[in-house]
């Protein structure tokens, strides 16, 4: 240990202000990916006053550290500007520690791997109820997307079923990430670099990060306590349905519950909304663009669909497993795209020494996409090819840790077997039913599909695009039309 003595290498830092000008605000794995090219190095540093960030591009870097080393390297960054935004409310943001592990504790419960086949309803009818939004509008895929990845945590938090992604929630809950996620990033918002900002006031000249930060809190408050409110009117009119909300609310009624438990409920309801939607639309958005841009899979999956599934019947979870192809499917689509490039930041709470480096106490990051782009684990990772989770036998290989997912003591993604169960579903019905492909423009000729994601921070969406999206038979069109009546 005490030959550690240098930092990672990275960025020459300036006089007074260090890397501040360094770090990337847009494109970031990318950046730290070029870095990692340029220091020749897995590990690397950044500072800026004496805030740290440390980016780990390396997989066995990021199992050695986060998980073998856990137990100092599962905090969170404590950003300043968290606060100001309300988003202390969010567990997955909250630091290591009491108030953290019983918000987790309940929600791991409820989204345990057993426990995800009571959501198993909701979920086959949010994604028939997809299928049916496809098959009259297919120009809509957006759309449609996002009415899927709300109405899952919105169902299975509090009960409610959003009928248009123009519902309050939804819009204020869209406005508060698309503020509030970029000044997280080191280097966009002064606050979390020097932490005294945080307390000037928002009319001070200059404080533009203040101003957002206010509008943000706005808009989280709005977000926390509407659905909050409409879940316990349903309870006193008597047509609350099951829902982690709803279930706390009628145990409260029975035999009680402290403020603590109502506060974590509160809590976990809010993060759950924000953790599952924007991810799960990050997910489909990649999924139809690579189903666009490599029909030979499209096909091949289809093929393996009817084979398995048949035409008379939409596929059911009880087809998981019986559907190789689709299983690595869904593994290459996330290997490809990861939602959160960078994971969620760990916070490390002493200093560590590390492949002769010191790893400061503070700030540090890993770099999902930087992993599962490794070259030496996946030969070509910029192609999509599902083939490559095939061993020599054709059998699916053991290679079935989603690193999307995330590292550590915190578990990696609470909602992993929610996720995974909604992911797989909606691919294969979209599969089984649609065919999907490039649009073409008045003269026939197809529409280049562009591979440009829109960049929210730390999260990624596919930039809007056009394509075909057109039912596969009359017989599918059939299968839709009436798993939709039967779920009404
Ligand atoms: C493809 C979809 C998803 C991806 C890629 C994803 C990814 C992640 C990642 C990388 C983390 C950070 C883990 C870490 O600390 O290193 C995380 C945390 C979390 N995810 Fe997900 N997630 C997805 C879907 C969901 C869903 C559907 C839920 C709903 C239950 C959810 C709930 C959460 C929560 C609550 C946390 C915070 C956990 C904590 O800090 O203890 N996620 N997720």
């Amino acid at each position: 240990r005490t030959q550690c003595r240098s930092y990672p290498p990275g960025p020459k830092p300036r006089h007074l202000i260090g890397n501040l000008l360094d770090f990337p605000t847009r494109d970031v794995a990318n950046v730290y990916i070029e870095w990692g090219k340029k220091y020749n190095s897995s590990v690397l540093h950044a500072s800026a006053l004496g805030s740290h960030v440390v980016v780990l591009n390396k997989l066995e870097d990021a199992i050695e550290l986060f998980e073998r080393r856990g137990r100092i390297y599962s905090d969170r960054p404590d950003y300043p500007i968290q606060k100001l935004m309300s988003w202390d409310h969010n567990f997955g943001l909250m630091r290591y520690g009491e108030g953290w592990r019983y918000r987790r504790k309940i929600c791991q419960e409820y989204f345990s791997k057993d426990a995800v086949k009571n959501h198993h309803g909701v979920i086959a009818q949010k994604v028939h109820a997809m299928l049916d939004g496809l098959l009259k509008r297919p120009e809509k895929l957006d759309y449609h997307n996002k009415m899927l990845s709300v109405s899952i945590p919105m169902k299975t938090m509090y009960g409610y079923d959003v009928e248009s992604i123009d519902d309050p929630c939804v819009t204020s809950a869209d406005k508060s990430v698309t503020l509030g996620a970029p000044l997280f990033l080191p280097g966009e918002s002064f606050i979390n670099v020097f932490p005294v900002l945080a307390s000037i006031p928002a009319w001070f000249p200059g404080a533009s990060s203040h101003k957002v930060a206010a509008e943000v809190k706005r808009l989280t408050d709005e977000v926390i306590r509407v659905p909050m409110e409409w879940a316990k009117m349903r309870m006193v009119e008597g047509t609350a349905v099951p829902s982690l909300v709803t279930n706390f609310l009628e145990k409260k009624n029975k035999i009680g519950a402290s403020t603590q438990e109502e506060r974590a409920i509160e809590d976990i309801a809010y993060t759950v909304y924000g953790a599952a939607s924007d991810t799960t639309i990050s997910v489909l958005g990649s999924f139809f663009y690579l189903m666009a841009v490599n029909p030979g899979v499209q096909a091949k999956a289809q093929r393996e669909i009817d084979r398995v599934v048949g035409m008379d019947r939409l596929p059911d979870f009880s087809d998981r497993g019986t559907i190789p192809y689709l299983e690595a499917i869904y593994r290459e689509v996330l290997r490809c795209r990861p939602p959160l490039h960078m994971g969620m930041p760990h916070s490390l709470t002493e200093d560590d020494y590390f492949k002769d480096f010191l790893i400061p106490k503070g700030g540090s990051f890993l770099s999902l996409t930087a992993m599962t782009h490794d070259e030496s684990v996946y030969p070509e990772p910029f192609a999509f090819k599902p083939e490559r989770f095939f061993d020599k036998n054709g059998d699916l290989n053991d290679d079935d840790r989603i690193l999307a997912y995330g590292f550590g003591r915190r578990q990696c993604c609470v909602g992993k077997y929610i996720s995974s169960a909604t992911l797989w579903l909606a691919f294969t019905s979209i599969l089984a039913t649609f065919d999907i492909g490039k649009a073409r423009d008045e003269s026939g000729k197809e529409i280049a599909i562009s591979d440009e994601y829109e960049d929210f921070g730390f999260l990624s969406h596919k930039k809007h695009f056009e394509c075909s999206i057109t039912p596969r038979s009359r017989g599918h069109l059939q299968l839709i039309e009436r798993a939709n009546v039967l779920n009404k």
